[in-house]
């Protein structure tokens, strides 16, 4: 268990006293927040002190519901950047894999379109194969399965993960504070930088209505015969370490949190046409989440008087997995040449 206080005991603390460490708050602990935080303390080489503040903590985190496959999906229109940020994170989930983690796999599997779409970060997967149309036909379980592509990617389990990250952070001296904040004055000078990693909670806190919340209801299943995802306009089967997601509504404005047994049972039916062997399927659980969309990812420094600098990374929509270790090291650059910049002030 890691100490958590629940309220702020920072001195105030500025940058003339050159010999402390400046003092970052990290805002969120889903899995941007807690990437962000470690990535800081490996770029700024734990020359900071980093304090995660978080309401809501893994598991019970929109980070927790998502299934991880890494693919752009409801990521905004900056689509050259989520591309780049996607390929960091696929560098990074090999390093992880390469050291023996559980929770991260290659997946292969299809994609049935209605109408056709080979977009570019589909060159960052591998084995991609475009379907001619008898092979089409060969798959086709549902209407609407016009056109289709096999590939291999990835998946990151986002809670084992998230604990991977949270482990590294304490041990590099890094602290965590559960509270919720209801407006940044609270933090007062206390912090020399603020990183914003909030989500849909930026709605409120940083009053940007350009958030807004796209509901994702999705049922665990235990199948293990299904070995490839299966991806369509209205439905998905992803798959973890232990278990299938079936998916996938995508509800924009929605904020019920409570499950739909109507949509669960829409969902099963849906993934069965897909995969009939998923009627074997034994049902595990059913979770929502709220995707945090936005036009595009906000990624950037905002300069407030009389407020530390803000670094803004939220709005991942349906990537916060996929591009998370791209943005969470931009993020951290971000960090780093402000507090160079400070420093070069003193
Ligand atoms: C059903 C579903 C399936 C998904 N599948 C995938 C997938 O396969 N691949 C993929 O890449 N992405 C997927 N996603 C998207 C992914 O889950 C999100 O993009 C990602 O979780 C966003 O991460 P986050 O850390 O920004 O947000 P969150 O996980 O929501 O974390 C936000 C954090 O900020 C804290 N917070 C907010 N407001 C405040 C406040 N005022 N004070 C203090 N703390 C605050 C919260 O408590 C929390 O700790 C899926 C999403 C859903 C809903
Ligand atoms: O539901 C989501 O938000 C996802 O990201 C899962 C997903 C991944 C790829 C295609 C469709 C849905």
């Amino acid at each position: 268990m890691f100490l958590i206080s629940r309220c702020f005991t920072h001195q105030l603390m500025t940058f003339s006293n050159a010999k402390m460490p400046p003092k970052i708050a990290v805002l969120g602990a889903g899995i941007i927040g807690v990437s962000s935080a470690l990535a800081i303390q490996q770029i700024c080489q734990k020359n900071v002190e980093v304090t995660i503040i978080a309401e809501r903590f893994s598991p019970d985190t929109t980070s927790d519901v998502a299934a991880g496959l890494i693919e752009p999906f409801l990521a905004g229109s900056d689509v050259e950047r989520v591309k780049e940020w996607t390929r960091l994170t696929i560098e990074r989930i090999k390093e992880y894999m390469s050291e023996g983690n559980l929770g991260a796999e290659e997946k292969s599997g299809y994609w049935m379109q209605s109408v056709k779409e080979v977009p570019d970060w589909l060159k960052l997967m591998k084995n991609v194969k475009v379907l001619n149309e008898s092979e089409v036909a060969a798959i086709r379980k549902r209407p609407g399965h016009n056109f289709g592509v096999f590939y291999t990617t990835w998946y990151l389990e986002p809670t084992r993960y998230i604990d991977y990250c949270t482990k590294k952070i304490m041990e590099n001296g890094g602290k965590i504070i559960q509270r919720k904040i209801e407006n940044i004055d609270e933090l007062g000078n206390d912090f020399d930088v603020i990183v914003n990693c909030t989500g849909l909670g930026s709605r409120v806190l940083f009053n940007d209505e350009t958030i807004r919340p796209c509901r994702g209801q999705i049922v665990r299943v235990s199948c293990p015969q299904v070995r490839h995802f299966f991806i369509d306009d209205d439905f998905y089967t992803l798959i973890n370490d232990s278990c299938l997601i079936l998916g996938g509504t995508k509800d924009l404005d929605q904020w019920e949190l409570e499950v739909n047994s109507k949509t669960a049972q829409k969902i099963i039916e849906g993934n069965c046409q897909n995969i009939p062997s998923l009627r074997h399927a034994k049902i595990l659980s059913h979770h929502i989440g709220l995707r945090p969309c936005r036009p595009t990812v906000r990624l950037e420094k905002e300069i407030k008087n009389n407020y530390p600098p803000i670094i803004h990374n939220y709005g991942h929509g349906g990537s916060g997995v996929t591009i998370h270790w791209g943005c969470a090291l931009e993020t951290a650059e971000l960090v780093n040449k402000t507090i160079i910049e400070r420093k070069s002030h003193l």
